[in-house]
């Protein structure tokens, strides 16, 4: 299979097998240089276990991959310095203080003493640590603790970050700022590549999603690009003063070209709405706007659904729930 310099992972059909268990199943994957890539699944999808194989430190049973073209198989060691690597548990460090966390795995990386010291320093700065530089590590937050991992996986200047749950166990707050983190090292020229069961986590700040589910790929490209594809008819939501109102606006949108379907949501509370799945652009929308409020029917409200990742996920499958 041909190496594509634009993506910085790719996989092809790759398998991994535990006994008789089929963990991954064919996941090809195709990550673009320079896009934070939000890798998401229920527990036990195999997301963790495709990460290891991008890492090196799990073979595949079958398949093939490459980061930053180089093959996980035939160049590991090239495919190590490439990355930056955050697994899911902390790590068994935290008798160390939070620089001397730093300062040693700089030093894994091989980076002379005299540089060392800088480059802590810098690291601590960019992830908000340095007034904790003394502090043991164990005495962190989990969201400090977190943003410290990620801090080391950036000792060796790695151009992709692969972070398994950057987000996971955090408060609110601690997930804004690795998000926030996220978007930082993405701005710095990082090809970040997380996982997540958390929609709400990749939707805010990735640029291309691939959805697994039970070892298999089910869904994969850019954000815009998968809610084009998934949300052809538009879903507009007109709103009414009452049931009759809301029957003659059903009965309008059904006559009008483009409309694949009209229905009345009959509330437990509050106003009566119309859902209306149009397939029309925006003059077809101006168009339909038009003919309710000539019609003379008491139209309270119209406006058009947001084409939000969730709604999308819905539509895709029904398992994955976060
Ligand atoms: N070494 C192993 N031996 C046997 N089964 C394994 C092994 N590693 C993973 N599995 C199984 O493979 C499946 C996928 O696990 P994996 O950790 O990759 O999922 P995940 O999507 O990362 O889930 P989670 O969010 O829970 O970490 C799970 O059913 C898991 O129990």
């Amino acid at each position: 299979m041909e190496v594509i310099p634009e993506l910085i992972i790719q996989t092809q059909d790759l398998w991994k097998t535990f006994g008789d268990f089929q963990a991954v199943r064919g996941v090809s994957l195709s990550v673009p240089a320079g896009s934070i890539y939000g890798f998401v699944g229920p527990n036990g999808a195999g997301k963790t276990t495709t990460m290891r194989i991008l890492t090196t430190l799990t073979r595949p049973s079958k398949g093939e991959a490459w980061v930053a073209g180089h093959s996980v198989l035939e160049d590991r060691r090239a495919v190590r310095r490439a990355i930056g690597y955050m697994p899911d548990e902390f790590g068994v460090y935290e008798d160390l203080r939070v620089w001397e966390y730093l300062d040693f795995f700089a030093a894994c990386y091989d980076i002379p003493e005299n540089d060392r010291k800088r480059l802590v320093g810098d690291l601590l700065e960019l992830v908000d640590l340095a007034h904790r530089r003394e502090d043991m590590v164990d005495k962190l937050s989990k969201g400090m603790k977190q943003r410290l991992s990620l801090a080391r996986t950036l000792a060796h200047d790695p151009q992709v970050l692969i972070l398994d749950e950057p987000a996971s166990g955090l408060d609110p707050r601690a997930r804004v700022e690795i998000r926030e983190l996220l978007g930082e090292l993405a701005n710095m020229g990082k090809t970040i590549f997380f996982s997540s069961h958390i929609l709400a986590d990749v939707e805010d700040i990735c640029s291309h999603i691939g959805i697994i589910e039970a070892g298999q790929i089910i869904m994969e490209g850019s954000i815009d690009e998968l809610k084009q594809e998934l949300m052809e008819t538009r879903e507009i939501i007109v709103s009414a003063r009452d049931h009759e109102a809301a029957e003659s606006i059903k009965t309008l949108a059904m006559s009008v070209r483009d409309v694949v379907q009209a229905e009345v949501i009959t509330p437990k509370s509050g106003r009566f709405r119309v859902r209306i799945d149009f397939t029309g652009d925006d003059e077809g929308v101006i168009a339909l706007h038009r003919s309710l409020i000539d019609s003379g029917i008491p139209v309270l409200g119209f406006s058009e659904a947001e084409r939000d990742l969730e709604n999308m996920f819905m539509r895709v499958t029904k398992g994955l729930v976060t």
